[in-house]
């Protein structure tokens, strides 16, 4: 029986890769396994999450499912809705394009620059219940967890947001004085967080500007994350630390958030772009190039 091959398109939003199959003309079902290994940097092709464009049954532009590259399928993913936007409005020649996730209807626009791209991420979700936390806190700007897995106060008082998937942001006076790598598989498996958490460590360092770090849940380090960059925004505006628009500065770059006042819904803006055309055989699982991606942007052409 001849392998099967399918093409894909790896592509990033500001260093959060993935790999993109179209599987709306034919389906694609990959085992947890399978995925984890294609997610492997050193002996796959190497992506944090996996994203399948499918058909939507809601008559939308398409359905956007996502994997973490543990192989968990996971709600939400900020940077690759921008990225995914990007292809269906390139593809259908729109401005705007409307993206079914199993967090919602999410609407992507063209934004000021090339290759940059506007997602609306709806309404953030604050209440204990709906991060979800496995114990009841009226307030969510600031919670308790009782059981500290690190041996310093300012990292038992995160503040936690729901962006379609659970965020926890940690305030310090720098994130770059803080190892992730070490503590980020703790706090994201802290028993206060039933489906575990994404784990940001944000700070301050000029009006509206915000450095942060993320550990992703089923990930790891990130370069960049989109739904944590809309978190911070909203956690940062809901104690007063910045206004509601805020420039967040991730290891991959910087992504625009506005949480905007009029609706509460939460716009996300940045790059996006495609790094190469692939192709896989999916019963032996070797893959290879089969063309370039965008060229590189002029400097300063990017917004
Ligand atoms: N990179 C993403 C978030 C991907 C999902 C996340 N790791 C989770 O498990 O919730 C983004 O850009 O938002």
């Amino acid at each position: 029986m001849a392998s099967e091959t399918r093409p894909f398109l790896k592509m990033n939003g500001l260093g959060n890769d993935f790999v993109v199959w179209d599987a709306r003309e034919k389906p694609l079902l990959l085992g947890k396994d399978v995925i984890a290994a294609l997610g492997d940097r050193e002996n796959g092709i190497g992506f944090d999450q996996m994203i399948t464009v499918e058909r939507s049954s809601l008559g939308v532009d398409a359905f956007m499912r996502i994997h973490n590259q543990n192989g968990g399928e996971v709600s939400a993913c900020g940077n690759a809705t921008r990225c995914i936007g990007r292809l269906l409005m390139e593809e259908a020649g729109k401005d705007l394009v409307t993206i079914e996730t199993a967090a919602g209807l999410l609407h992507a626009f063209d934004a000021a620059g090339p290759r940059s791209v506007t997602v609306d991420m709806g309404v953030p979700r604050l209440q204990w219940d709906e991060i979800p936390l496995a114990e009841e806190f009226a307030d969510t700007r600031a919670i308790e967890l009782q059981i500290g897995p690190i041996d310093d106060p300012i990292l038992h008082t995160p503040a936690v947001v729901n962006m379609g998937n659970p965020h926890a942001i940690f305030w310090v006076k720098d994130v770059e004085a803080y190892d992730l790598e070490r503590i980020g598989p703790l706090l994201e498996t802290h028993p206060i967080f039933p489906e575990c958490a994404n784990i940001s460590l944000a700070h301050v360092f000029d009006e509206d500007q915000i450095r942060v770090k993320v550990w992703e849940r089923g990930v790891g380090l990130t370069l960049a994350c989109g739904t944590a960059a809309c978190a911070v925004g909203v956690a940062a505006a809901r104690d007063g630390k910045t206004g509601r628009k805020t420039t967040i500065h991730l290891p991959g770059g910087p992504i625009g958030i506005e949480w905007r006042e009029s609706d509460g819904h939460v716009l996300m803006t940045g790059l996006t772009e495609v790094e190469y055309e692939g192709e896989i055989d999916l019963d032996t699982l070797t893959w290879r190039k089969t063309g370039a991606g965008d060229t590189p942007l002029q400097a300063g052409a990017a917004s």
